[in-house]
């Protein structure tokens, strides 16, 4: 009996089916080498998409299955197959984080602040802020300027942007030196600038950097001119101080050795006319006049004059987005609430009131003069209240501020001032008393709640005259999975002209409560 008779014998009655046979693909040998020469195989490096500006899209690594096959690996083959399978280990990190990245050679996101390539005594000071894990914005951002990268960056409001370009840039300027400004922080706000200083100074701490803020004007022209010692490193302004100095004759300062310029909320910065910086922004980039300078741009919301901007001046760009574009945190729970017209406006205030408001609060108007006529209504209802808005002089502005963080002040009536960067914790909720410009301007306003993952409120009253901007702010609300009526959404765009004139001046309103002059004048002097 030979071998074959032994088999038939012993396999009679069983069925072999191929499908089946989990042995059989184990087995094959065509099968498994196949699955591991398209892995291998020199055609699947990583597919480069141009977009439309010839940059190529990292996180868009696609692996081809058809092509040319070997076989036999080799050692090129194994270095390729290492390569790829780390670049897809770092997309699915960037998946999870919601990192989206746009630009050649882009550096991998860091994992945890122990692995940031910076001094140890910065990861302390990081450590010591209570900062447990780099968020999202910090794990990409930091690795791409810690290698000299031009960066243009768009992250959620409250996502710790600042931290994220402050250690960089603190890592990269050593110590001090005295060689005039070597890193220049611009800020649309003084109030802004101020808070940037204070996270500057403490994430530095050890470091002995100069980090300077324009306050006096007067004083700045003695200490930064011509004659100055260049004792300085670092400094965070607001456009228009430091044009002020810039256009001294002779300038009243320096600004050639800059090697880092920080744009902060950069879409701001380069908005035109009146109420944006774009002259002011072309003067001070003019003016920093050093070849090797880098440019980073941050900002919660995203328009695309900036990124055209970054993709024509700015070598080798990367751009990073976290989440979705100019979407609201989803931290902050929002509600859009018809009020029908300005009394009611008051109306849904006191009742908000009456059941319970949880402080510190800050409420939105659109004006000046609006936000001092509801502090004048508020302050009788016994509510610890505020204001502050541009004809506050600085102290009182940096007095206000002060108090509404120190829990001194519970609700804080502001102007679109205060509507960017500025981190108060803790703030609970937001209330646009008037309606937000734009979807942009609403996006800033209420992130100013739920910052560094905390939970907060946005309640946005709106009248018959808001409906121009209705639309896309429901978009907002329902895009950060808060819920809107169907209507809202559907209906019609309103022309963009009308949309624009709304940004450029606020519309006009009734007076909060007008009430005869005289008690007014009474109201303000008892303040
Ligand atoms: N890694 C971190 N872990 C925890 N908290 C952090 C971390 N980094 C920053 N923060 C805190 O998060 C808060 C928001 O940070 P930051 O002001 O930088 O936000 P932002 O992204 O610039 O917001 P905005 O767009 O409104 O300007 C601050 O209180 C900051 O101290």
């Amino acid at each position: 009996m030979d071998a074959y008779d032994i088999f038939r014998k012993l396999s009679v009655g069983a069925k072999f089916s191929r499908e089946h046979n989990p042995k059989r693909n184990h087995l094959t040998p065509s099968v498994k080498v196949e699955a591991e020469e398209d892995v291998a195989a020199p055609n699947v490096l990583p597919k480069k998409e141009e977009d439309n500006n010839g940059i190529t899209l990292l996180s868009t690594l696609k692996t081809e299955t058809k092509g040319k096959k070997r076989k036999h690996s080799n050692p090129e083959n194994d270095e390729i197959k290492r390569k790829q399978l780390k670049q897809e280990e770092i997309n699915h990190y960037r998946n999870v984080h919601r990192i989206s990245v746009v630009g050649k050679h882009v550096p991998e996101p860091t994992r945890n602040f122990d692995d940031f390539p910076v001094e140890q005594g910065i990861i302390e000071n990081l450590k010591n802020c209570g900062y447990v894990e780099p968020t999202p914005v910090q794990k990409q951002a930091v690795p791409i300027m810690l290698e000299g990268r031009n960066l243009l960056a768009c992250a959620p409001t409250g996502s710790g942007k600042t931290a994220a370009f402050l250690v960089p840039l603190i890592n990269d300027l050593k110590g001090p030196k005295k060689k005039g400004f070597r890193a220049l922080i611009l800020c649309p706000t003084r109030e802004l600038a101020k808070q940037t200083q204070r996270e500057c100074v403490r994430l530095s701490e050890g470091k002995g950097f100069r980090v300077h803020i324009i306050s006096k004007i007067n004083k700045a022209v003695a200490q930064y001119g011509p004659n100055s010692s260049q004792k300085f490193d670092i400094l965070i302004t607001t456009p228009n101080r430091l044009c002020f100095l810039l256009n001294q004759d002779p300038p009243a300062i320096s600004l050639t050795n800059i090697k880092w310029l920080i744009i902060d909320e950069a879409d701001k910065l380069f908005e035109t006319g009146n109420r944006g910086f774009r002259e002011q922004l072309d003067q001070i980039l003019l003016a920093c006049t050093n070849k090797e300078k880098k440019i980073a741009m941050f900002s919660a919301t995203y328009t695309p004059v900036v990124a055209k901007w970054c993709v024509h001046n700015m070598k080798g760009l990367i751009r990073i987005t976290i989440g979705q574009r100019n979407a609201a945190t989803d931290s902050v729970e929002q509600e859009l609430l018809f009020v029908g017209n300005e009394q009611g406006k008051l109306l849904a205030f006191r009742d908000l009131v009456r059941k319970g408001l949880s402080p510190p609060v800050l409420v939105f108007v659109q004006s000046k003069d609006r936000a001092q006529q509801l502090f004048n209504e508020l302050i009788y209802d016994g509510i610890n209240v505020d204001a502050i808005h541009a004809d506050r002089t600085q102290l009182q502005r940096d007095n206000t501020v002060r108090s509404f963080r120190e829990g001194k002040i519970w609700v804080l009536i502001c102007t679109e001032l205060m509507a960017r960067g500025i981190d108060f914790k803790g703030v609970n909720l937001v209330i646009n008393y008037d309606f937000p410009p734009s979807a942009i301007s609403y996006v800033h306003r209420v992130g100013r709640a739920g910052r560094a993952g905390r939970k907060g409120k946005a309640i946005t009253f709106f009248t018959i005259e808001d409906t121009v901007n209705l639309r896309s702010i429901a978009h907002v609300l329902k895009d950060s999975g808060c819920e809107v009526p169907s209507y809202m959404l559907t209906m019609k765009k309103k022309p963009k002209k009308e949309r624009k004139k709304l940004e450029k001046a606020a519309p006009k309103r009734d007076e909060i409560n007008p009430r005869p002059k005289y008690e007014l004048v009474n109201k303000i002097k008892r303040r």
